[in-house]
């Protein structure tokens, strides 16, 4: 199976990283390469441009591919499923127009020039919205546009808007909001390597921002330990076996593990402290397949 990835670009390193994360580490990547091996004898990388993406997937040169939700919507091939957000890459599509022109809602752009590298999504989003306006593609700078009078408006991404903000331009409307998505060809969406592809990554998405606590709790306690933790599905609870012979001890305490927020670690460390817990360690979870 080949999986099509930015070979460049902002979307190139946290794909990786995520395939790595995944366990599909690639294992003859040079700079420059076309094509990489990866751990897994069945998966081959193929690097190509995030926009050509769409078009490999669907023309059948990679059965699935990572780029931007704008990428594909842009392309729009007809014959491929979007399977999974990625969480990386997230930036908004929007209209924006001259700060102190006359072009304050969609409406104002009726009859009016709008430049963009989404000609495609640009002519979706006026339809809907019932807004005729000419269309204008220009490969990138798009941002210049307006003061060069070649458009009235623009259809471009943006995220911390700060190159909106420099070209004195404001956002009228969002068109779309992207973030890198796997995407698979229509064909190959139930073959069982791309399933496991999935799953892999879906595991990945699933741990970030998850902890694993383990702790030793007093057992006539375990109701108020158990209150105290907002886990999944509620705590995992053993029984300390610390003798030679793998007897357990029976002391009283039972050892209690459990996946919480990371957001969540600091308040519950506290609370589980206040209910007796001790020993208590936070590691970080690298894959959580449910
Ligand atoms: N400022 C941004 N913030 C977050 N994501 C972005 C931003 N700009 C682009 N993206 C996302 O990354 C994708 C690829 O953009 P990027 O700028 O990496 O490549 P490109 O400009 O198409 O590539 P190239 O470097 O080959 O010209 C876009 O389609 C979009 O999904
Ligand atoms: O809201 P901001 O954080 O300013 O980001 C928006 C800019 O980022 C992208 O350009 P990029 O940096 O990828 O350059 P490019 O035109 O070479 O693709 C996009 O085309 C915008 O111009
Ligand atoms: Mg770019």
């Amino acid at each position: 199976m080949r999986i099509a990835v930015p070979n460049k670009g902002r979307l190139h390193d946290p794909a990786m990283e995520l395939l790595e994360s995944a366990g599909l580490h690639a294992v003859d990547g040079a700079d420059r390469k076309l094509y990489a091996d990866t751990v897994d004898p069945d998966v081959t990388l193929l690097f190509a441009r995030a926009a050509d993406i769409p078009e490999y997937v669907s023309d059948g040169a990679a059965e699935v591919g990572i780029t931007g939700l704008d990428q594909v919507r842009e392309a729009d091939p007809g014959n491929v499923e979007e399977m999974l957000d990625l969480e990386f890459g997230r930036c908004r599509l929007v209209l924006a127009a001259p700060e102190d022109g006359d072009i304050e809602s969609v409406a104002d752009v009726a009859g009016k020039t709008v430049a963009t590298e989404f000609p495609h999504i640009a002519e979706r989003y006026f339809a809907e919205k019932d807004v005729e306006a000419d269309i204008v593609e220009v490969s990138g700078a798009t941002e210049l546009t307006p003061h060069v009078e070649m458009a009235d408006a623009i259809i471009d991404i943006t995220s911390t808007g700060t190159t909106l903000k420099v070209n004195s331009l404001a956002v009228v409307d969002e068109v779309l909001s992207s973030s890198a998505h796997l995407f698979a060809r229509d064909d190959v969406v139930e073959d069982s390597k791309v399933r496991q592809v999935v799953m892999a990554l879906r595991s990945v998405l699933s741990a970030d921002g998850k902890r694993y606590l383990m702790m030793n709790a007093p057992e006539d306690r375990l109701a108020e330990v158990r209150d105290v933790i907002p886990g999944l599905g509620g705590p995992t609870v053993m029984n300390v076996e610390d003798r030679e012979d793998g007897e357990s001890e029976d002391d009283g305490t039972v050892a209690v593990h459990a996946v919480v927020d990371e957001r969540d670690v600091f308040e519950t460390i506290n609370e589980l402290k206040s209910v007796g817990a001790s020993g208590i360690l936070v590691t970080e979870i690298e894959r959580l397949v449910e």
